[in-house]
C-alpha cells in the first residue's frame, strides 16, 4: 500500500491487537476463514470455464502470537488471476505461508467442474457436472523449504445395475444412480487432471452418465449397463483397482453409494489404501 495514502496513515496509527503477545502457552493448529465464495476460471481438458469456489484457508499460529493476519487470506484470494489446475493450487498455498508469517497452512476449495462429453451413439455434445475439491497443505521443513501435500476429491455420478436382480429375473434388472467419491493424495509435482480422476470411476460403472442423450444413445446405455452389472462392492473394488495402479496417487479413499431404486435407502461401500 502507498504509505502516503490517508487510509494507510490512519491504519498505521491504530493499535494492532493481533500482533500482541499471548501468554496462555497454547499454539493453534488451524486458524483462518471458511465459507468464502470466490469466482474462478478452471483449466480443463475440454477448455477453460468459469465457476464459483467455496474456500477454506488457514494457518497454524504459534503460542506467543495473539492473532493471525486475518485480512491477508482474502487479499491473497483477490489477486488470483490464473486459471486453476493442480499447479496453481500448490502455488497458492506456497504463497500463503510467507504472507501470513506462518510455517504451516492449508487451502481447500470446492466447485462444480464441467466436462463436455459426446453421447455414445449420436455424438451430440453436452456438459456433465461433477463436485470437485482441491486440498493443499504446506509445511516448512527444517531446511526452510516448503513441503506441499496435494489432495483432490471428485464425486462422480454413474449408473449401477444389480447382478443379482439380472440373474434371478425373467426380464429387466433394477438399476440406479450411484455416486463414486474418490479422495486422492498426490505428489505436489504431479500433473493430475480432474478428468483423469473422473475416468477412473466412469470406466468401472455399469454405465457413465451424460447430460443429453437421444433415443439411439438411450438404447445403448440401457443395453450396455445390462451387459455390465455391478454390485456396490464391485464398483468400489474396480475403482480402487484403478487408483491403486496409478503411480501418481500416494493414498486414496473411495466410496460408492447406490441410491437403490428398490429400497428407500442407499447401499454403500468404502476402501482406503496407502501405498
Ligand atoms: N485474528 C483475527 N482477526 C479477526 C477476527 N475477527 C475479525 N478479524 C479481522 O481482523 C481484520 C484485520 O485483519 P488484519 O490482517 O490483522 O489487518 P491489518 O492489521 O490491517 O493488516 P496486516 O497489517 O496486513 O495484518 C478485520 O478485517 C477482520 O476481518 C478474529 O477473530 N481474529
Amino acid at each position: 500500500m502507498n504509505d502516503m495514502n490517508p487510509a494507510f496513515l490512519k491504519a498505521s496509527a491504530m493499535p494492532d491487537v493481533q500482533s500482541t503477545l499471548d501468554e496462555r502457552a497454547l499454539p493453534i493448529e488451524q486458524v483462518g476463514i471458511r465459507g468464502v465464495r470466490h469466482p474462478l476460471t478452471i483449466r480443463s481438458a475440454t477448455g477453460n470455464f468459469p465457476s464459483v469456489g467455496t474456500f477454506e484457508m488457514d494457518v497454524a499460529l504459534p503460542a506467543h502470537v495473539k492473532g493471525t493476519h486475518m485480512s491477508r487470506f482474502m487479499a491473497l484470494l483477490q489477486k488470483q488471476e490464473h486459471a486453476v489446475d493442480s499447479t496453481t493450487v500448490v502455488a497458492l498455498v506456497q504463497e500463503m505461508l510467507p504472507l501470513l508469517d506462518a510455517k504451516e497452512g492449508h487451502v481447500q476449495f470446492t466447485y462444480t467442474h464441467f466436462v463436455k462429453k459426446a453421447a455414445p451413439v449420436s455424438g451430440v455434445e453436452s456438459l456433465m457436472d461433477y463436485e470437485v475439491t482441491w486440498m493443499a497443505t504446506a509445511k516448512q521443513n527444517t531446511a526452510g523449504n516448503t513441503d506441499v501435500e496435494l489432495g483432490l476429491r471428485a464425486q462422480v455420478p454413474v449408473m449401477s445395475l444389480c447382478p443379482c436382480s439380472k440373474e434371478i429375473s425373467e426380464f429387466g434388472a433394477h438399476n440406479q444412480r450411484s455416486h463414486v467419491t474418490m479422495t486422492v493424495a498426490l505428489d505436489s509435482k504431479t500433473q493430475m487432471t480432474v478428468e483423469d480422476l473422473v475416468a477412473a470411476a466412469e470406466s468401472e460403472a455399469s454405465s457413465e452418465l451424460w447430460g443429453l442423450l437421444k433415443r439411439p444413445d438411450e438404447k445403448w446405455v440401457t443395453e450396455h449397463s445390462y451387459s455390465n452389472p455391478k454390485f456396490v462392492e464391485d464398483l468400489v473394488r474396480d475403482v480402487a483397482g484403478n487408483l491403486k495402479a496409478d503411480q501418481r496417487i500416494r493414498s486414496f479413499v473411495v466410496e460408492a453409494e447406490n441410491f437403490e431404486s428398490i429400497h428407500n435407502h442407499s447401499a454403500f461401500a468404502r476402501i482406503s489404501h496407502k501405498k
